[in-house]
């Protein structure tokens, strides 16, 4: 349509000057990310159609409304002029979904903005505000009013001015004093931080040619890289995130979607203790402009909590444009702190976030359940506690709901939500549209322990553990972690959560401490393998960061570089001699193998037990709540990648291995969808007996 209109307009002589806008307010998000498997509809074949833009003879203006994306963008920067509306978006968001901007934008991106900003832009993916754009020189104008109307002012202005100066290919790109110097260090940056994602690196290398080369070169080098990351398989990967994101959104009870939802004004979040995760809420919901009322046990707490939001608040304001007057923290309106109890008749939802004990959650459940007004939604931040137990708790279980949030809250966009036996359609649609309005990924999930995320990581660390035992090191299993595209492995992660942590569960589980009955064998716990390297480490104060010393050691207690630590190594091969373990050398692809298919295989027992929708869900629990690699899928994907007959067949081969270890025997279902011929993911859910999610 826009090459025809183009052709028509440039035949036509009473066309003096073009104009090009979107529709419904949006300019354009780009190509049809649905469009990888043909080439064709993806970038490729829309550069031809923005030199046919730049070389008409007849002035072409971009009206910008609402978002210009992508190959939207690259038309745009066709146009000799651009006019945003200020509230406009802009951006060249292909890195995020495993490519590069295939319709000349990175060759005429640097020419029209510089080569620093277009490498910023192009190796993020990042979306500019209006006000930037305009700073950048990426926009000429941007207006308050009608964006239309102002493009074609701007268009009868320029008819008959020269259209030269105004082609971005004829423009050279500007020089650096520095170039190679600051080209050099951007790729030693960009290169750090992919961790094996290959578009980052493939787009650096695109603009880096707008600098070497004439630009018909340029394009031809873009193209090159272009089809090599559409061929990676990593786009592939990122194409399945971007649509398993949305997916997430739709869930389905038994009587059929359900959208209605409580509008809440005004929410108190329950926190005895505004401990980190309780911080990190507070500062979520303030950013999305949702009042709240922190409330503290007493007031040393009620002092020490609001310090430290209030510098998380201070921080976040700082990021944006008129933070400070957006966030209005302390408006008083918008943000409160009390101990006054009685503030919680007037709430619409209560988030609780307490230690996790049980005891305490089911007290305040109770005393939530007495005060706050009949339609309240009382939510519990828990990362693994029976959702049921605490609902028992209140005389209104329909209205309680699991709220996991991830640490640190303000920044991990996870949210999984738990429904308990007796929830309501309406408390889960709640509680999503509370998600969408912190500007999170909600997933509704089934109560189990470890609801999704985290009943997946025990046998994860599990496995990274007992490959210790066998003759491993900390250092060895995350690196084949980090390789494969983790931020960090598992122990990494443990020092950095606080060992602390799974060690007061475990004790409160009757697994170690005081309440592990007296004889029980040092290496088994009900029946099956266990490993109290953990707890030992505990014991001996070792809980990671905050120690100093966990499974590595640190430069000091709260100390975050992680270095190998000799006594670890001490101890391991005294431990090894205690219990008379064999060791042996582990290579990289068993650590991986055991770390992975064993998360994978508790994948599918949740899915056979209905505890999540589809394996989208668990992939995008993985993709936002422990940086599984967004360039492989998530663990349900990269499964399917590897092929189920694969997976199967290494899991039957560790689990004869060991067989004191259930987490490694291949789950019912993953039989099953090998048995029918290694089905396709999207397939999956077909061939479980149970057709509607538990929900
Ligand atoms: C040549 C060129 O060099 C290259 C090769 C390219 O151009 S490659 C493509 C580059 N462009 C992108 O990467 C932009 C991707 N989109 C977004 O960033 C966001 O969508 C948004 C624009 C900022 C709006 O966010 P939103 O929160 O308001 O709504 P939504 O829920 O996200 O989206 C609303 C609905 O629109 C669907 N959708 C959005 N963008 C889409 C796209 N580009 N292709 C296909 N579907 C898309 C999305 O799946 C959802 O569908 P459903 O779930 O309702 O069925």
């Amino acid at each position: 349509a826009l090459e025809d209109g183009l052709k028509k307009a440039d035949a036509d002589p009473s066309v003096k000057a073009v104009m090009i806008c979107g529709e419904n307010g949006k300019f354009s998000a780009g190509a049809d990310i649905r469009g990888f498997s043909s080439p064709k509809t993806l970038g490729v074949a829309l550069g031809p159609i923005v030199s046919l833009i730049e070389s008409s003879e007849k002035p072409v203006v971009a009206a910008i409304e609402g978002v210009a994306l992508g190959g939207g963008l690259e038309v745009a920067l066709g146009c000799h002029y651009r006019v945003a509306h200020a509230k406009a978006r802009m951006g060249l968001p292909e890195v995020t979904i495993g490519l590069l901007p295939g319709a000349e934008g990175t060759q005429r991106l640097p020419r029209l903005i510089g080569v620093p900003a277009a490498l910023d832009m192009i190796t993020t993916g990042k979306h500019i505000p209006a006000t930037e754009a305009l700073k950048l020189g990426l926009v000429d104008e941007i207006v308050e009013e009608n964006t239309i109307e102002a493009a074609i002012r701007l268009a009868n202005k320029v008819i008959g001015q020269p259209l030269g100066p105004r082609r971005l290919s004829l423009k050279p790109v500007p020089k650096l004093p520095n170039m190679e110097a600051f080209l050099q260090e951007a790729q030693v940056k960009v290169k750090r931080q992919a961790r094996g994602f290959l578009a980052p690196e493939l787009c650096f290398q695109a603009v880096q040619a707008a600098t070497q080369r004439p630009f018909a070169e340029g394009v031809r080098r873009e193209r090159e890289l272009f089809q090599v990351l559409l061929s990676s398989g990593q786009a592939q990967a990122l194409q399945y995130a971007f649509f398993a994101e949305r997916a997430v959104h739709r869930w389905a009870t038994p009587g059929g979607i359900n959208l209605l939802f409580i509008i809440f004004d005004s929410i108190l979040l329950l926190s005895l203790g505004l401990g980190t995760m309780g911080q990190g809420i507070v500062t979520s919901l303030v950013k999305a402009n949702i009042p709240v009322v922190a409330l503290e046990q007493n007031l040393e707490y009620l002092n020490k909590g609001r310090k430290a939001v209030m510098v998380l608040l201070e921080r976040e304001a700082k990021k944006m444009e008129g933070g400070a007057q957006k966030l209005d923290f302390h408006n008083p309106a918008r943000l409160q702190f009390t101990v006054d109890f009685n503030l919680l008749h007037d709430v619409d939802l209560v988030i609780e976030a307490v230690f996790e004990n049980m005891a305490l959650k089911k007290e305040i459940f109770h005393k939530l359940s007495n005060i706050c007004k009949p339609g309240a939604l009382l939510c519990t931040n828990t990362s693994a506690l029976d959702i049921d137990e605490i609902a028992s708790a209140t005389s209104r279980p329909q209205q309680v709901i699991g709220t996991h949030f991830f640490s640190p809250a303000h920044v991990m966009r996870l949210l999984e939500i738990i429904y308990g036996r007796h929830t309501s359609p309406s408390a889960i649609a709640t509680a999503m549209q509370l998600a969408k309005d912190m500007k999170k990924v909600g997933v509704v999930v089934g109560n189990c322990f470890g609801f999704v995320g985290n009943r997946m990581m025990f046998p994860y660390v599990e496995q990274a553990v007992f490959l210790l035992e066998e003759g491993s090191r900390p250092e060895a299993v995350d690196q084949v972690l980090e390789d494969f595209g983790f931020k960090i492995g598992p122990f990494r992660m443990s020092d950095l959560a606080g060992l602390d942590v799974g060690w007061r569960s475990r004790k409160g589980q009757g697994l170690t401490g005081p309440s592990l009955p007296a004889g029980s064998s040092a290496r088994q716990r009900r029946g099956q393998r266990y490993s109290p390297l953990p707890d030992l480490l505990c014991e001996r104060g070792r809980f990671g960061q905050k120690t100093g010393k966990g499974w590595y050691q640190y430069e000091r207690a709260g100390g975050r570089t992680a270095t190998p630590d000799p006594w670890i190594h001490g101890f391991l091969s005294q431990y090894r001699d205690t219990h008379r373990i064999e060791t042996r050398y582990i290579d990289q692809e068993e650590i991986l193998e055991r770390c992975l298919f064993s998360l994978i295989n508790e994948g599918f027992a949740i899915l056979a037990e209905g505890i999540a929708s589809g394996p989208e869900h668990l992939d995008v629990i993985y993709l936002n709540g422990y940086g599984w690699p967004k360039h492989r899928g998530g663990p349900m994907f990269y499964a399917s990648t590897v092929g189920l007959p694969r997976v199967l067949a290494k899991l039957q081969k560790y689990s004869e291995a060991h067989p004191d270890v259930p987490k490694l025997r291949p789950s019912a279902f993953l039989k099953k969808l090998v048995a029918v011929g290694n089905a396709p993911l999207k397939e999956w859910m077909s061939y479980l007996s149970r057709q509607s999610p538990k929900l």
